[in-house]
């Protein structure tokens, strides 16, 4: 055994050794400072000390209901050594930071916890939509959890279209009560997590009546277990959905209601409000109730940047460390490392989960300003804040997954155990593509916003700044193959697709079409300009943060990063060059790439611009270094891990 444990670390040190810029420089400036560098290690290490995490045998071995107590196990535990997670000295933006930074460590074991709607979504939702009172009675049970928690708003019937949600609220006003009912089987809340046998409470997406009319989709806290004999409250039915794909430890499950009665208090009231007698009091917006909705769409732009960050370091150090065939006779067998296709498949993960990461920061700032203009009654932000979680949740969920499964791949069989995690880790980050709005859904809610702003751009009035790009009529000069070159590109492109959009909604209402079929019918070329748009908007935001924040930086460290932006940006204009080349209808432009001049309407040399985004020997020790270094993720946090998964996969 200390042969092999030589073997493979001494692939990984020589890697490790090679790296030219200072690691601890740059884990301080993706933690935000060396303070939260210090807090997250302090955390990690209290979690990765505790033996009491390690699973007795693998629990793919274990039944389903082994899998459910072990986890149940395990989240006492985790919630006992990190208490509420609450650091009073940080400001609520260096918690989220920190949070999305530190859940490397507790994702593991909290992303597949029957507990993670509780941390989620649950306190969330009472701190977005609950007024005073209720935030003041409900946070402090929540944080200490006297109650355990859960967000119950998807049912059998429905998922994505909240206005056709089944469940009712009727508020009778001789007892000062809401009556809760599932009236079909399709109306029953089905998939929250923890729903099935962990929360005793949950927050219920109901559609609500008062004095014989609609009051729209209200939200309300309402106890569905008995706190001390865990049984189902009274007209309440629960159970467990069964078996998925992953997140089988969540626990999610299904509620129905019989006549179930609560307080009116149990109505959370910050945004809208139904009196003693009735009154219904609507919020001065209605989509203020699908907040937490865009507070998790925020997050998950972390939670795929750490997704995908483990992944790609799982498969980079197996990558230094799996030599295989002999393209030179006489000589030993290369790491995999050395060959570009292995670097082309796993390079990119690493750029990417950078790029979720910065991306995800950038948003988190919007988020948190837009959050106190609400607070205000300003709500001029709110559409481009719900426009931008909208489409950059999808590409990124969507484009983890992807690099995610190629991390797999790129590890040959031994991918496919789950003793190397990758299964597991696919299984996860896949669900996002579906979970907190599907990801066509959301790419059109997007659409929606940009065809919005086409219109307004046609007439010359003022946009909002992430779509300022769209009033940008300039010719595009000749190309060079710098990043602010290529961002420019994909700005034509996003222009063009939505004119094109325009064009063609105009076309199908011409035809006499109404409104929804012409929506309908450019669907398709919708879901295309925003993800074309969510493109521009992680390829600027990438560079443009990189600009700024690296100033302070060595001059090792920023080469590195901005080897990430470069491989980053030259793999989405290969990945997309036939939108880049293609005349649109607004602009036509002539492409140079590598210095070598292409018409648009010309064929492309793509050996040339690979040939440019192939990492050469520098930067893929550069690159490859960033990881082996433990950089991507510290590698003081997975050290158990790799080398479980590492050594217990079959020797070479
Ligand atoms: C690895 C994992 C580890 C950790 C992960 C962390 C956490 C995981 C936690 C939880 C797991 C998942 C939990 C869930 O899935 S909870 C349920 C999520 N469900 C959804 O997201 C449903 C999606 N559907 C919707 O949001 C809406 O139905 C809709 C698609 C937006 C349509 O709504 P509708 O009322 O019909 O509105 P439209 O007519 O389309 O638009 C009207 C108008 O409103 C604007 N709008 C819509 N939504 C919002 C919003 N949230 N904020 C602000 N504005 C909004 C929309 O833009 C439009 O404006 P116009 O000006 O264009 O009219
Ligand atoms: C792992 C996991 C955990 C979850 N946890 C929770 C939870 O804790 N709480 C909770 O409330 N929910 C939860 N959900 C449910 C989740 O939010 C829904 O599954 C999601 O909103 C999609 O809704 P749906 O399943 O009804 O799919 P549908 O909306 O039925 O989508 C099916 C297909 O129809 C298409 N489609 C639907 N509407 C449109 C449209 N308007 N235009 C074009 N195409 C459309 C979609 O693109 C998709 O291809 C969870 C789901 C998963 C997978």
């Amino acid at each position: 055994m200390d042969a092999v444990n030589k073997v493979i670390n001494e692939d990984l040190q020589k890697e490790r050794d090679k790296c030219k810029f200072n690691v601890a420089e740059l884990t301080a400036f993706l933690d935000g400072g060396d303070k939260f560098t210090q807090k997250r290690r302090e955390k990690e290490n209290r979690v990765f000390s505790i033996q009491g995490l390690r699973d007795a045998v693998p629990d793919e071995y274990m039944s389903h209901k082994e899998r459910y107590e072990n986890a149940v196990r395990k989240a006492v535990i985790m919630h006992q050594t990190l208490g509420t997670l609450e650091d009073k000295t940080l400001t609520e933006y260096e918690t989220a930071r920190l949070a999305l930074r530190a859940t490397t460590s507790s994702a593991i074991f909290k992303e597949n916890s029957p507990l993670m709607l509780h941390y989620s979504m649950f306190a969330n939702v009472i701190e977005g939509q609950g007024d005073e009172k209720q935030r003041e009675y409900w946070l402090k049970k929540i944080n200490n959890m006297e109650i355990i928690g859960t967000y119950a708003q998807t049912e059998l019937g429905h998922g994505t279209f909240i206005r056709g949600l089944e469940t009712t609220a009727e508020y009778d006003p001789k007892t000062e009560e809401f009556v809760l009912n599932s009236p079909k089987l399709t109306a029953y809340k089905w998939w929250p997590g923890g729903l099935a046998h962990t929360a005793n409470h949950c927050v219920v997406m109901a559609h609500t009546y008062s004095q014989g009319k609609s009051c729209g989709i209200q939200p309300f806290m309402v106890q569905i277990r008995d706190l001390e004999t865990n049984m189902p409250m009274k007209g309440v039915k629960l159970g467990e959905i069964g078996a998925k794909l992953g997140f089988n430890t969540v626990n999610n499950g299904f509620l129905g209601f019989e006549n179930h009665r609560i307080p009116r208090d149990r109505m959370l009231m910050k945004n809208s409000q139904i009196l003693k007698d009735g009154t219904f009091i609507s919020s001065p917006n209605s989509k203020l109730t699908y907040g937490t909705m865009v507070y998790i769409r925020v997050s998950i732009l972390g939670t795929m940047a750490n997704t995908l960050g483990r992944a790609v370091t799982i498969a980079t150090r197996y990558a230094a460390v799996r030599r295989q065939s002999q393209p030179k006779p006489n000589e030993p067998e290369p790491q995999i490392l050395d060959y570009v296709t292995q670097q082309h498949k796993l390079f990119i993960g690493i750029a990417s989960s950078h790029a979720y990461y910065i991306s995800c920061f950038w948003l988190w700032t919007l988020y948190h300003r837009v959050t106190k203009e609400l607070a205000v009654g300003n709500m001029d932000n709110l559409a481009e804040l719900h426009a931008l979680a909208c489409c950059l949740k999808a590409t990124t969920s969507a484009d983890a997954a992807v690099l995610v499964e190629r991390c797999r791949l790129a590890c040959g069989g031994h991918g496919y155990m789950l003793s190397s995690n990758l299964p597991q880790i696919y299984a996860n980050v896949t669900a996002a593509n579906t979970y907190e709005g599907e990801n066509t859904v959301m790419l059109l809610q997007t659409a929606r916003a940009l065809v919005k702003a086409g219109m307004q751009v046609a007439q010359g009035q003022k946009v909002s700044p992430s779509m300022a790009y769209l009033a940008d009529q300039s010719k595009m000069a000749k190309w060079d193959s710098s990043v602010d070159g290529i961002v420019k590109g994909f700005q034509k492109v996003a222009a063009g697709k939505v004119a094109a959009c325009l064009a063609s909604l105009q076309r199908h209402t011409n035809n006499g079409q109404s409104a929804e079929d012409a929506w309908n019918l450019t669907s398709v070329q919708l879901v295309a300009a925003s993800e074309a748009h969510a493109r521009v908007i992680l390829l600027s935001v990438f560079k443009s943060e990189m600009d700024v924040q690296t100033l302070t930086l060595s001059g090792e460290t920023r080469t590195v990063l901005f080897q990430l932006v470069q491989l980053y940006t030259i793999y989405w204009a290969l990945e997309k060059v036939g939108d880049l080349l293609l005349p649109t209808t607004t602009t036509t432009y002539s492409v140079s790439i590598c210095d070598t001049a292409m018409r648009c309407d010309g064929w492309m040399d793509e050996t040339s611009l690979f040939e440019k985004s192939t990492i050469q020997t520098s930067a893929r020790t550069g690159i490859a270094g960033l990881v082996l270094s433990g950089l991507v993720y510290d590698s003081a946090v997975y050290p158990e891990l790799v080398h479980q998964s590492l050594t217990s996969w079959p020797l070479q």
